[in-house]
């Protein structure tokens, strides 16, 4: 049985669109960068935490299987995570502005005996904001609980022009990547017969 280590509503939307059965794990995992740690290195080791947390949680169940991934913004190798306040979303906004950044989306997918993971980066080009534009967003409350203090699937969308790389990774959970995962662990992905659309 999979389960999904995630508190985030999105990566669980996302996993179903995968048409595979799942269950939720609720885990806590320290988002704190260690010094000189390369943001492929931090994410890669976030997710792994999150997965290896949820494991700890179903262990007992023979079969089990845990997904766990992490989402980060990385600029001039500064890593965006989630803003702790309206403050923190308008700075990031205003150094996201008329640059191109890099999404990094790490997976990683855990059972007893095995351990799989995957790093997908995506440029994501960002047009020229505002001062009106920044404030209309973050009144919005949308930059709230993103990485970057931004929704590519929502009002942000606007704001990008093109983007090299995974849609859904930007997202939170790159599926082409985690199908590949899964199926390592014999769990394969198919197309759901109802739900799991936009
Ligand atoms: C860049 C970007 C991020 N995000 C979200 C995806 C992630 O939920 C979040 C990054 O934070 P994460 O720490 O990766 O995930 P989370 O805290 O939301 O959930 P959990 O750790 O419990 O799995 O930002 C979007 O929804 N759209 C975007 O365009």
């Amino acid at each position: 049985m999979l389960h999904l280590a995630s508190k985030s509503p999105r990566r669980r939307a996302l996993l179903a669109r995968l048409g595979v059965d799942f269950g939720l794990l609720d885990v806590d995992v320290p988002e704190l960068r260690a010094p000189g740690e390369s943001p492929e290195g931090y994410v890669a080791r976030v997710a792994r935490e999150k997965a290896g947390a949820g494991l700890l949680r179903v262990v007992a169940v023979p079969g089990a299987v845990v997904l766990g991934s992490d989402t980060e913004v990385v600029l001039d190798d500064e890593v965006f995570g989630k803003p702790a306040d309206a403050a923190q979303a308008e700075a990031m906004l205003r150094r996201l502005s008329g640059r191109t950044h890099r999404v990094l989306t790490a997976v990683s997918v855990v059972s007893a005996g095995r351990e799989e993971s995957a790093t997908v980066a995506t440029d994501v080009v960002f047009a020229t904001l505002s001062d009106d534009d920044i404030a209309d967003y973050v009144a919005s409350g949308e930059p709230m609980g993103r990485a970057g203090a931004y929704a590519i699937q929502g009002g942000a969308e606007r704001f990008i022009g093109r983007i090299a790389g995974s849609y859904s990774g930007v997202m939170g959970l790159p599926l082409h990547e985690t199908a590949g995962l899964l199926r390592g662990f014999g769990i394969h992905a198919r197309t759901p017969r109802s739900g799991g659309g936009a």
